[in-house]
């Protein structure tokens, strides 16, 4: 069995700072590694979760020049959690907007779970600024990949009845039929502490069925009160909206877009949260991508198993 790769060590960013994104809108962004290198983009999960020093870690800090930065809504870009102006092509013009502002010509992109669907989002509009693509836990946000993770009809519901039963039985029966509705509603009602207990419900559903083992440390991130309104607020409004796609397939239909972009593929087997139907499709229509099957892993990045083949994937790309 091949040797694992760990990340890279932690390093302090060298240079941090907020970007006006629009009227309501500021972002917060961080740099890692040297000024000087290979430059790459961190594009993180949720909708909503929001970037930590962990994520800077895939990438050799002497090689490349890291970029991290909270998307509108999530970690500490202001204000935190909101709605309005926030979806996925603002966020595309987000990433252009602070490519331009670091002086940055064109860059490696990472992301996984919703940074994959942000990533090929991006890379779809803008493949002449991408030198390379990382995917991993690809999720295209297409109905069926929805109603999977979060209705009750025979998905992953069925995988941890446990842990669905108190995130279903936290909406009354009558409302049962349409649980991401149903969420929303208390998410952007005006009752805080049901905005709240739904959040944390919304959030602790997620954390338990993102790892092969159940993490109670990663379990523990969906008590946070700011953390939690955040990644659940965010990731609803962007469910509700199907991504504010123009079609369920959008990101599979223009993969012909990135076909010529050098790209890795890391998908976790037994991924319950982005199950590996919508990878596999991704590969078929991209058999140039890299495309690794990780035997024993779920959704997170963390899975060693995962976290290996990323760190294998951003070395590959480091001296484009
Ligand atoms: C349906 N959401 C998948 C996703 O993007 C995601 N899952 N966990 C995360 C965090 C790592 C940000 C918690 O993001």
């Amino acid at each position: 069995k091949a040797e694992l790769r760990a990340q890279y060590p932690e390093k302090e960013a060298y240079d941090s700072g907020t970007l006006k994104v629009s009227d309501i809108h500021t972002l917060k962004y961080w740099q890692y590694g040297i000024s000087s290198g290979n430059p790459v983009v961190f594009v993180h999960g949720g909708p909503g979760g929001g970037t930590s020093v962990r994520d800077s870690r895939y990438f050799d800090p002497a090689a490349y020049r890291i970029i991290l930065f909270d998307q509108r809504g999530s970690g500490e870009s202001t204000p935190a959690a909101e709605l309005k102006e926030n979806n996925t092509w603002a966020s595309v013009e987000d990433m252009e907007r602070l490519r331009k502002h670091l002086g940055v010509d064109r860059w490696v992109v990472f992301g996984g779970s919703w940074g994959s669907t942000l990533s090929l989002a991006y890379a779809e509009t803008h493949p002449d600024k991408v030198k390379a693509l990382v995917l991993r836990g690809i999720f295209n946000l297409r109905r069926k990949e929805l109603e999977w993770f979060y209705e009750d009809k025979g998905g992953a519901c069925m995988m941890f009845p446990d842990y669905f039963e108190d995130y279903r039985d936290f909406i009354p029966r009558a409302e049962q039929k349409d649980m991401m509705g149903a969420y929303y509603r208390r998410l952007t009602g005006d009752d805080e502490k049901v905005r709240l207990e739904a959040a944390k419900q919304w959030s602790r559903w997620e954390m338990a069925t993102s790892r092969l083992y159940i993490d109670d440390n990663y379990l523990s991130k969906a008590e946070g009160d700011k953390w939690s309104l955040q990644f659940a607020r965010i990731e609803c409004h962007y469910f509700i909206n199907g991504g504010f796609m123009e079609s369920d397939t959008q990101l599979l239909d223009n993969v012909g877009k990135i076909r010529h972009i050098p790209a890795t593929i890391v998908q976790g087997r037994y991924d319950i949260v982005c199950p590996m139907e919508t990878a596999w499709l991704l590969h078929k229509r991209w058999p140039e991508a890299e495309f690794f099957i990780i035997p024993d892993s779920g959704h997170s990045a963390v899975e060693p198993g995962t976290t290996s083949r990323l760190v294998q994937a951003a070395d590959k790309y480091k001296d484009l």
